[in-house]
């Protein structure tokens, strides 16, 4: 099967740094995957290759078997592929509905009518109640994003990523922040997405990786250090040792 995302021989560097060395991951369509490592082990260098924020020194990308290498941002958005940041990004000015009714728009190449139609385009609305629904976030819809709890407005993020429809979705720390109580809420919620998602996580806290993933790929350094199931990662002592040991100190 072809995978649904794939990186061959993944370098970048920056100055003396390998940040990304030699990187070659296949994901499965449909999977939910993790990818760990300690500090500076070249996560979020390796999630903004594949999305076009940075260009790789060597190597090549695949969505779908179609490489996006070269491919500007936008334009891996609209081949289906999508992420959300590990930094808060959204407008807290609206709500909730506005912010999904805008994505969806956007994505539909509305997104400037929608000021002017405000309320009166009833598939967005209808595709918006769903997000908001799925997200838990129908009953703060019409709340100002600013006096959302910390764990809504990241999960309005995923949302509005989702509103992309996005065959592939990279998750960087989705629930960095949010209250312990809260965050098994925001992984739960993502690993239960419609298998079309193939969904990457980037994330330190080991419970929600054990909890999320069925495959997982350990970076350290810049390189794969191994990659496997949650068992079979659980039961590495190599990785207890480069990983699990320094989360527990
Ligand atoms: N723009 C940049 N310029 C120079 N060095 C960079 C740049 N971005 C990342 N690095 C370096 O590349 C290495 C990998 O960083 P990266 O942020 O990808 O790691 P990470 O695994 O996501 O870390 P963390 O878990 O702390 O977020 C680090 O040594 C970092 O200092």
């Amino acid at each position: 099967m072809t995978p649904a995302l794939e990186t061959r021989n993944l370098v970048r560097r920056f100055g003396g740094l390998v940040a990304t060395n030699d990187v070659s991951l296949s994901i499965a369509p449909g999977t939910r995957h993790a990818l760990i490592g300690p500090n500076g082990a070249g996560k979020t260098t390796l999630i903004n290759l594949v999305t076009g924020v940075l260009v790789p020194s060597s190597g090549s990308i695949r969505l779908e078997g179609t490489d996006i290498t070269r491919l500007a941002q936008h334009k891996r958005v609209a081949r289906g592929l999508a992420r959300t940041f590990q930094i808060n990004q959204l407008f807290n000015d609206l709500t909730p509905l506005e912010t999904i009714g805008l994505a969806i728009s956007e994505y539909q190449g509305t997104g400037g009518e929608w000021w002017r139609l405000t309320g009166s385009k009833q598939a967005v609305l209808d595709e918006a109640a769903d997000l908001l629904e799925t997200f838990k976030l129908a009953d703060v819809m019409y709340a100002r994003t600013m006096t959302l709890p910390y764990g809504k407005r990241r999960l309005l993020e995923i949302a509005t990523a989702l509103a992309c429809r996005p065959r592939v979705l990279l998750l960087d720390e989705p629930a960095a922040g949010v209250p312990e109580g809260e965050r098994h809420e925001i992984i739960d919620i993502v690993a239960s997405l419609p298998r079309e998602v193939t969904v990457v996580l980037i994330e330190h806290d080991m419970d929600l990786v054990f909890r999320f993933a069925e495959r997982i790929t350990v970076l350290v350094q810049g390189a794969v250090f191994t990659e496997g199931t949650v068992e079979e990662i659980q039961a590495d002592p190599r990785v207890r040792e480069v990983y699990l040991g320094e989360a527990s100190e």
